[in-house]
């Protein structure tokens, strides 16, 4: 198991800057690959691999930063099979475990003990007919207490995002049964815009803004 390679992007110490999380001290695990290609994306050096360690050489290594969080981000991590095993092996050793996915593949066969996020992409993103809206139901239907570990994330670059965004939230009743994020992409609408209209529509979603971007202003990796 810990012979299995896993094409890596990065691995850093940082704080959690997105999600329900943001403030807290994180690891962060970043495989490397994506082949969706949002139009937005502020990660696109994680396309290719840096370099390909074994899962246990990748623990070994998150492990050296002591955070009571890992985050397994990419790049797409559940385009890389051996993502389950090393989300396991995570559990396994204790601490807050979770995932980052752009919510293009069913997180099914995803260890029960992650905190999985799951993006739910916009039109801006030119992806939006690629969601896997299984995830929605997998996470209404998980029992009372397995449902806190789904956590789902829209962000928005323009009012046709937004009203995408409210649409979804209606018919499905998302925000009632677990934890929804919004924020502004970067360099779009204003923050202020974007919490005006969810305050004048009384949306139960939580506003975010990427704190890394704040901390660590035009760093791009390692943040
Ligand atoms: C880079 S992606 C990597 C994980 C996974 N592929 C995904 O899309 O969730 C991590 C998060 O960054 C967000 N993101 C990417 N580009 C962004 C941007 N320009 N502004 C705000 N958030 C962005 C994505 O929506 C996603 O929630
Ligand atoms: N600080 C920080 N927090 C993050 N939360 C999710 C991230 C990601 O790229 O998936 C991210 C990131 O890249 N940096
Ligand atoms: S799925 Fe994630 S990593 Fe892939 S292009 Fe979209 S935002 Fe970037
Ligand atoms: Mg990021």
């Amino acid at each position: 198991m810990t012979g299995t390679i896993l094409q890596i992007s990065e691995i850093f110490h940082s704080i959690q800057g997105e999600s329900s999380f943001a403030g807290w001290p994180c690891t962060f695990i970043r495989l490397a690959g994506c082949s969706h290609g949002c139009r937005y994306c502020d990660t696109t050096y994680a396309k290719t691999a840096e370099r390909r360690l074994s899962i246990g050489d990748t623990i070994d290594e998150a492990r050296r930063y002591h955070a009571h969080l890992i985050e397994v981000t990419g790049g797409e991590p559940l385009e890389q099979p051996a993502v389950h095993k090393l989300l396991h092996a995570l559990c396994d050793g204790g601490g807050g475990v979770m995932l980052e996915t752009g919510g293009f593949l069913s997180v099914r066969d995803v260890d029960p003990r992650v905190h999985k996020v799951i993006d739910l992409k916009p039109p801006s993103s030119g992806r939006d007919k690629e969601n896997c809206m299984e995830n929605i139901d997998i996470a209404l239907n998980a029992g009372e207490g397995e449902r806190k570990r789904y956590e789902f994330k829209i962000v928005a670059a323009d009012r046709e995002d937004y009203l995408w965004a409210r649409g979804i939230l209606k018919d499905t009743r998302l925000a009632e049964a677990c934890t929804v994020m919004m924020g502004p992409i970067a360099g779009t609408i204003h923050p202020s815009e974007l919490a005006g209209w969810i305050l004048e529509d009384r949306l139960h979603v939580r506003m975010q803004l990427q704190l890394h971007r704040y901390i660590w202003p035009g760093m791009d990796r390692g943040v």
